[in-house]
């Protein structure tokens, strides 16, 4: 367990902070001593969440397209403004649409890659310049996801997901002379707000799947969070440019076609 004051006067940035996996990172850093920043689109429920966060420590929210240039440097000045500095950005706003790649359309793709892959760059470039390379420290933790053996029923996904953690091994080389550490967690199926997006019938097969899961179950936000605790850590100083995967083994032994089979029966 990481001591109470572990994070104590660290800032931290947590995009998609309002919800699921990103509230837990959020509510973990405060309570590990953190001053936390949580962004997301929607500012009504993002305000919602902050008025709960607040309640575990000093934590401060903007609405933010992680996806607008113009957004995400109005967020480094607030930032700026009110802490002067940046230890820690969480970049785990994102997600997809299931689709059969014949189907993805040029606006759906460009869709995703926008936001997983092109605004997680956006925002590790910015903050960068904003804070990490200025002050020669910061680290950086990526949330993607499980795509080691591909993403059948969400291409666009695993191959934006394929980008960043291939960006994170190119950063912690080209950063390390700015004591930048960078690295990703690569979520299995986890249990969260995220999961809702999913229409029932791929819901049902998600269910059914968890028994094929080597550990027999999903994954927890709170196993996100633990993971993305240790890569801020001092415990992980010696570690950059990795992909720890949180998925039960998911990744060795799971029918990876499943999503896939789903959304052809809805065609067929
Ligand atoms: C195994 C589980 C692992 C992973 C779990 C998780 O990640 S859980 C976390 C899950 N959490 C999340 O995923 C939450 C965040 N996700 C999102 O915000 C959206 O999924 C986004 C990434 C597409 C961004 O959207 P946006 O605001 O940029 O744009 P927009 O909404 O305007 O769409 C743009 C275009 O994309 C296309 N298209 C979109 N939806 C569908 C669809 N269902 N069907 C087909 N196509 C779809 C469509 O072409 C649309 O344009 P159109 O034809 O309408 O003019
Ligand atoms: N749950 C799971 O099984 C898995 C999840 N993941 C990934 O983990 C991350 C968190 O997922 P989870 O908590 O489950 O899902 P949620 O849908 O609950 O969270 C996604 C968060 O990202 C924010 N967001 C999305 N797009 C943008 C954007 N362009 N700019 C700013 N904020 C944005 C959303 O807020 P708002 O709508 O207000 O913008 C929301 O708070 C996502 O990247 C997801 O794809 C990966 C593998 C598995």
């Amino acid at each position: 367990m990481l001591k109470s004051d572990a994070f104590k006067d660290k800032i931290v940035l947590v995009t998609g902070g309002r919800s699921g996996i990103g509230f837990q990172i959020a509510k973990d850093f405060l309570q590990l001593g953190a001053n936390v920043i949580i962004c997301s689109r929607k500012e009504d429920k993002l305000k919602i969440a902050a008025e709960e966060l607040s309640t575990y420590g000093e934590l401060s929210y903007q609405a933010c397209d992680i996806r607008k240039t113009e957004d995400v440097q109005e967020l480094a000045q607030m930032i700026k403004e009110k802490y002067q500095r940046l230890d820690i950005l969480v970049n785990n706003a994102g997600g997809q649409f299931p689709a059969l790649a014949e189907y993805i359309s040029d606006k759906g793709w460009n869709a995703v890659i926008n936001n997983n892959l092109n605004g997680t760059f956006l925002m590790i470039r910015e903050m960068a310049n904003a804070f990490f390379i200025p002050q020669k420290q910061g680290v950086i933790v990526n949330i993607t996801a499980e795509v080691y053996r591909g993403f059948p029923g969400m291409a666009h996904t695993g191959a934006a997901r394929a980008g960043v953690e291939n960006l994170t091994k190119s950063l912690a080389m080209e950063w390390s002379d700015f004591n930048i550490r960078i690295n990703c967690v690569a979520p299995g199926i986890i249990e969260s707000s995220g999961l809702d997006n999913y229409p029932p019938q791929i819901q049902d097969m998600f269910e059914e799947a968890q028994k094929a899961i080597p550990l027999k179950r999903f994954g927890r936000v709170e196993d996100v969070s633990n993971a993305v605790l240790f890569l801020a850590s001092p415990m992980a100083a010696y570690v950059t440019g990795i992909s720890l995967i949180v998925d039960g083994a998911q990744h060795l032994g799971f029918d990876k076609m499943g999503l896939a089979r789903v959304l052809k029966s809805f065609i067929s």
